[in-house]
Formats: structure tokens, sequence, C-alpha cells
């Protein structure tokens, strides 16, 4: 039977999930005999990787990335509920599926294993095509999860993150800076003219436009820490933790000048070319200082920046 022509994994445009065949499970038993079980089982449907060591298994999903997770309930060294409770509370594995696959049927450790955030169980012995079938859903679902998010928080048009992840995301990492008492940056950008250029060059030189600055921004961070999302329309924001004043002011002059050098044409102002305002706020900041302000000050500091005359990057310190 050929298991991989009943299903076809969604496509869409911008965000192509992964074909079944290109996922990954990772059997984790300390049994050979039964990884190698498991693997011929699954060897026509996804890719397969085999652990006996329990021991480091966040460690090792943060470097191997699988879609799924097989695990053995009963392991020397670490037990599967053990492993499975610290893969759901890192951040970066807990979307993993885990099925644990165990020669005990007895419900107290069905229970254990679903409160530890078990996706499934399956009891040995162990129906081929109900194991196939079973990682074949699950890894779907995923797939079909993982496309949902990345939609969620991802701008198609430019690639970049959008608000909701600036809800869901930059408030920790704000956080963060505030406990460890270092530096915030915030930055504000907006596009300068761009009504006249799109109505002279028209919507889709206006997307073009729009994805080119957004990817120029984008290359001038360096740190991964860095985050720039699109805010609205032609603006963008900038969230850049533990950066002095003096790094975040570098930062805004290389973004004026990358963005100017795309020389791209606009020829209804006076620089002829595309360019950005920009405004920047650096705080230290402390429990009582709030995100929200931090915007709010970069926005104003944006419209100092087009008063002055646009082109520019005006910065202010709280
Ligand atoms: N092509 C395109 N245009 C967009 C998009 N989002 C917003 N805009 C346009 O961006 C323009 C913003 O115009 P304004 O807010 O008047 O600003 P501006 O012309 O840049 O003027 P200044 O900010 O003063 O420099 C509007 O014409 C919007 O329609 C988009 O996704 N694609």
């Amino acid at each position: 039977m050929n298991l991989l022509g009943e299903y076809t994994t969604f496509k869409e445009p911008q965000f192509q999930t992964k074909a079944l065949t290109e996922c990954k499970a990772v059997i984790v038993d300390d049994d050979k005999s039964s990884q190698l079980v498991l693997a011929a089982i699954l060897q026509d449907i996804i890719i397969t990787e085999c652990s006996d060591n329990s021991l480091n298994m966040v460690e090792f999903c943060l470097e191997s990335k699988p879609d799924v997770v097989l695990l053995d309930l009963n392991m020397p060294g670490k037990d599967g509920i053990t492993v499975c409770r610290e893969l759901k509370a890192n951040k970066f594995t807990a979307n993993i599926p885990v099925i644990f696959i165990t020669g005990s049927g007895k419900p107290e450790d069905q229970d254990r294993c679903w409160e530890a955030g078990a996706s499934d169980f399956i009891v040995k012995p162990v129906v081929a095509s109900t194991l196939q079938h079973r990682v074949k859903n699950i890894v779907l679902s995923k797939l079909h999860l993982d496309l949902l998010t990345e939609q969620t928080f991802r701008d198609p048009l430019t690639g970049l993150y959008n608000r909701y992840y600036m809800n869901a995301e930059i408030p920790a990492i704000f956080k963060h800076c505030v406990r460890e008492q270092v530096n915030f940056g915030v930055m504000m950008i907006d596009i300068d003219n761009f009504k006249s250029f799109n109505d002279t060059y028209g919507h889709l030189e206006g997307d073009n436009c729009l994805a080119q600055v957004a990817s120029a921004l984008k290359n001038t961070l360096r740190r991964p820490q860095d985050k720039i999302l699109r805010y609205g329309g032609e603006e963008f924001a900038v969230f850049l933790p533990n950066t002095d004043r003096e790094g975040v002011g570098q930062l805004a002059k290389a973004m004026c000048e990358k963005v100017e050098s795309l020389n791209i044409e606009n020829s209804n102002c006076g620089s002829g070319v595309i360019t950005i305002s920009l405004g920047f706020v650096v705080s230290k900041p402390d429990y009582q200082t709030s995100l929200a302000g931090l915007v709010n000050e970069a926005d104003l500091a944006l419209f100092e920046a087009k008063m002055a005359g646009k082109n520019q990057g005006v910065g202010h310190r709280l």
C-alpha cells in the first residue's frame, strides 16, 4: 500500500510546508532492536533518526529539529515522562509532538503520559499500519499548525514579523532587559513620500519597493536578538535589546543610508529616490517603564524627523 499517495500537504505560495518525506521522526529507545523495528516500519513515510540516550533530549532535538518524537516510557538514565516534560517546558521544543511507545498498558501509565504532554500513546506490540497512520496524522497536523503560526506572525509581502508577533514576543524580550537592567532601543521607521510613489508608479511597484526597503532594513541588523517588524502600511518598528544610544544611533544612520543607496526612483520628491525617516528612543528601562510608552516616544521622534525635512533619524533618550 502506498501510504504517501493518500495524503498531500497543503501548499501555500509564501510559506510552503515540507512534504511528509522531508519530515523527521526521532526514535528514543534504549533497546536497539525496538529502534530498528520502529525505524523499519516508518522508513517509507518519514526520515528516522534513533537515539538510545535520553539524557540530553532537549539539546538533541534543538540540533536535530524533528517533527515528531517517539519515546519509550521506561529508560535508564531519564525516563520518558521526564524527557517529555522537559521537551514541553522548552519554548523551542514544546511544539514537537511526542508519541509514547511502551509495553505498559496500565491506565495510570497512560495518564502520566497525557499529563506530561503526550500527543499519543501506542502499546507494544506495535501494529505497523497503526503506527504509520498515527505518525502521519500527527506530523501533518504539526505541519499545518506550523504553517498557520508562520502566517499569523509574518507579513507575506515583506517576510518580516507583524504586529501579532510584536504583541506576542516583544514584551518578554523587554521584560528581560528590565530584569537585567540593560539598555533597550526602539525605532519607528516610515518610508518618505510613499503616497506619491504609489500614485506615480502604481501599487504593484509600491509593494515591490516596500519589500526592497524591508530587506535592506533587515540586512542592516547583525544580532539575532534584534527584531524588525512591519508595524503597518509603510511603517516598520525595530526593537534592539541591550544596545546603547551610540549603537542605536549608528544603526539609524546606516539604515537611512542603506535605503537611499537602493536608488529606487521617486521622481515626485526632492531627493529623487526613496528614503526613510526614523525616530528612536533608548532607555535603561525599570519596572515603571512601559513598552507602549517607548514605542510612543519613538513615534514622536519620527514625527520630528519628518518635520525636520525627512531622510534622517532623530533620537530621544528616556
Ligand atoms: N503599495 C503599497 N502601498 C501601501 C501599503 N501600505 C500602505 N501603503 C501606502 O502608503 C502610503 C502612505 O502615505 P502617507 O501616510 O500619506 O505618507 P507619505 O506619502 O509616505 O508621506 P510622509 O510620511 O509624510 O513622507 C499610502 O498611499 C498607502 O496607501 C502596501 O502594502 N502597499
